[in-house]
């Protein structure tokens, strides 16, 4: 099966809806993606009265005057993640979005994406996790960054009780904006395969390192998935866009990522068809009548 690449546009459309769209066009036809994610919040029910009328932490990125205001500018409601959906199906690509709250979950469930996505900021929100496991037929996909390997076994188990692990796909992922190379650690990725690669669907690699020399190990380690953030300019203001891709990066993502994909096998014969040509031409052979050197 060859990889599949997630455009994180997660709010880097800076809550207009314009935007949103420009960059499922460009994910689609210009970089080829295959699913272009969003993210979903219901702030009142996520963040506490402290928390929502509290100043952003860092006043450059702040698109309100207190973190709630903030984030409410940059959240779209259902009918608007219908409306991406429906863009999305147009130009042929794959919507979706990862949950934080039960409330969204629910409504995002209701849109029926093929995937939603359990970001790693909530994966031991068990309730949340019950309304995907009851609520919604389609793949759950969970990142485990900042997570403990113990949290990690109750995450899976809890799939495995309610019988939708075969639906789960874990994401490895060091949470951090942008992520060093030393602390990216892909050896996760084998890890998790190892531990958990015959309990769950499959194995990811969500990332928000620099570049794309690292997704190309990932893909050489097996991985189903990439997930990569997405942003028409990294100098945008906003938290994540620094730790993006611009349009040309995911274009070269996707292009290489199949291509190492398509090239992680094994011969399926001794000699391929492609060698045969030039197995007859070139390869050296004892000639019965060649005149023997002095
Ligand atoms: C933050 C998200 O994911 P991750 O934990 O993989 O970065 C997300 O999907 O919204």
């Amino acid at each position: 099966m060859s990889v599949k690449v997630i455009a994180e546009v997660g709010c880097n459309h800076k809550g207009e809806m314009s935007i949103a769209k420009e960059l499922i066009k460009v994910a689609a036809d210009y970089a080829k993606a295959d699913v272009v994610k969003f993210q979903k919040r219901n702030n009142r029910e996520l963040l506490t009265e402290q928390q929502y009328n509290t100043p952003h932490p860092n006043p450059a990125n702040a698109y309100g005057d207190t973190y709630g205001a903030h984030r409410e500018y940059l959240e779209f409601n259902v009918e608007q993640h219908r409306e991406l959906k429906d863009y999305c199906e147009s130009l042929g690509i794959e919507y979706s979005t990862s949950v934080w709250d039960t409330t969204s979950a629910r409504e995002m469930a209701t849109l029926a994406p093929k995937l939603l996505k359990v970001p790693s900021a909530c994966n031991l929100h068990f309730e949340m996790l019950g309304v995907l496991a009851n609520d919604f037929d389609g793949e759950i996909h969970l990142s485990l960054g900042m997570t403990t390997q113990a949290e990690e076994e109750q995450i899976v188990d809890f799939f495995v009780k309610n019988g939708r692990a075969k639906d789960v796909v874990l994401y490895a992922c060091t949470s951090g904006y942008p992520v060093a190379f030393d602390d990216l650690c892909l050896l996760e990725i084998t890890r998790l395969t190892e531990k958990f690669g015959e309990s769950v669907k499959s194995i990811a690699f969500s990332g928000h390192h620099l570049g794309i020399a690292a997704d190309m190990a990932a893909v050489a380690l097996g991985v189903s998935w990439i997930e990569r953030h997405f942003t028409l300019d990294r100098t945008w203001k906003g938290t994540d866009h620094a730790a993006s891709l611009e349009p040309d990066g995911l274009r070269r993502l996707s292009r290489d990522a199949r291509a190492v994909s398509a090239a992680l096998r094994y011969k399926s014969t001794e000699i391929l068809p492609v060698e045969q040509v030039q197995r007859d031409k070139l390869k050296w052979r004892p000639k019965p009548n060649a005149v023997k050197a002095a």
